[in-house]
């Protein structure tokens, strides 16, 4: 809630070099507010100066130039699951196109899938999105270690974290026709699958998150340095249902082309609820689920859905995982 208009907004937390030291008191105060904005909205904006503005901006242009290239070039980026490859012009999702890339920090992922693309490769490309790749794995980790701080699990973390991996999409969404303002949905509501999500976006708007209180729309704005953090159903699970997972779209109302990069943290085992989450006021939620499986889970899931068989794939976890379920 914006205090001085009363309207409600998604909240904002500053991260600045005086609290990010571990172990003290303005650090777990931080602490303390990400995980409060975690289970009552399920994402934040975060204003944190990680990634240099000049960084970012030739990320946002190496990403027209990429999405530029001819679709038969940027099919050649395949994959069996939904989740990852080359996504484009889906009929439910008029032009939006999708890329996903696996453990951008390391190098070697984005030469090969630079050489996919540019014949001779792209170093500029490559060395942009590597860099990318490393702070923001680099941030997802952070936050993890925060939540596990604030929840005083922190002695589960280093396991945790260890087994972490990370997925970049490159989102583009184009302009809209004038007459199709109001009505064009770039990305359908749902819920994110992963652990955390970070998006980053060029200035362009578009995002909506829907809150948990009253299911309202609340458009997310943009902010210089920002970043946007989103739980994920995994994340739910592991909290034992204190965390809320939020649905988001994406909506479309402008002239001019959005880009955004959604950096997911998925565990590459199994996820265990901490005992010392589970009491008799939140007996235990999920039984432990390997993570990977939930995807190919809800790859599947997400097949029924776009054929219309299935009215809703948000909140799948308690399917594929749910005590009693
Ligand atoms: O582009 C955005 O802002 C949202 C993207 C998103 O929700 C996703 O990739 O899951
Ligand atoms: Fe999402």
């Amino acid at each position: 809630m914006d205090h001085e208009t009363g309207v409600e907004k998604v909240p904002v937390i500053y991260f600045g070099k005086e609290n990010m030291e571990p172990g003290t008191l303005s650090w777990s105060k931080k602490c303390n507010e990400v995980r409060h904005c975690f289970e009552e909205y399920g994402c934040f904006v975060l204003v944190y100066d990680l990634i240099p503005k000049k960084l970012r901006d030739d990320l946002f242009n190496e990403l027209e130039q990429l999405f530029d290239l001819p679709t038969e070039t940027k099919a050649k980026h395949t994959s069996e699951m939904s989740l990852f490859g080359y996504t484009g012009k889906l009929p439910h999702l008029k032009d939006f196109e999708g890329i996903r890339l696996n453990e951008t920090a390391n190098l070697e992922n984005v030469l090969s899938f630079s050489k996919l693309m540019w014949p001779h490769g792209n170093d500029n490309f490559c060395e942009i999105v590597h860099e990318h790749g490393k702070l923001l794995t680099h941030l997802d980790i952070l936050l993890q270690k925060m939540v596990f701080e604030s929840y005083n699990v922190r002695n589960q973390c280093g396991n945790h974290i260890e087994s972490m991996a990370h997925i970049l999409r490159f989102n583009k969404y184009p302009a809209v026709p004038e007459k199709d303002i109001e009505t064009y949905v770039g990305l359908q509501p749902h819920t994110d699958k992963s652990f955390i999500s970070i998006l980053l976006q060029n200035q362009i708007s578009g995002l909506q998150v829907q809150t948990k209180a009253s299911a309202k729309w609340l458009p997310v704005e943009f902010l210089p340095s920002s970043c946007i953090i989103i739980a994920g159903e995994a994340m739910t699970a592991w909290s034992n249902n204190k965390v809320h997972s939020p649905i988001h779209r994406v909506l479309m109302a402008g002239k001019e082309t959005r880009y955004s990069v959604d950096t997911s943290s998925y565990h590459k085992g199994t996820i265990h609820i901490p005992e010392e989450l589970i009491d008799e006021e939140y007996p235990r939620c999920y039984n432990p689920f390997n993570h990977l499986e939930f995807l190919s889970f809800y790859s599947k899931k997400r097949k029924e859905f776009d054929a219309g068989r299935i009215q809703s794939v948000s909140d799948i976890i308690k399917d594929f995982c749910g005590v009693g379920t």
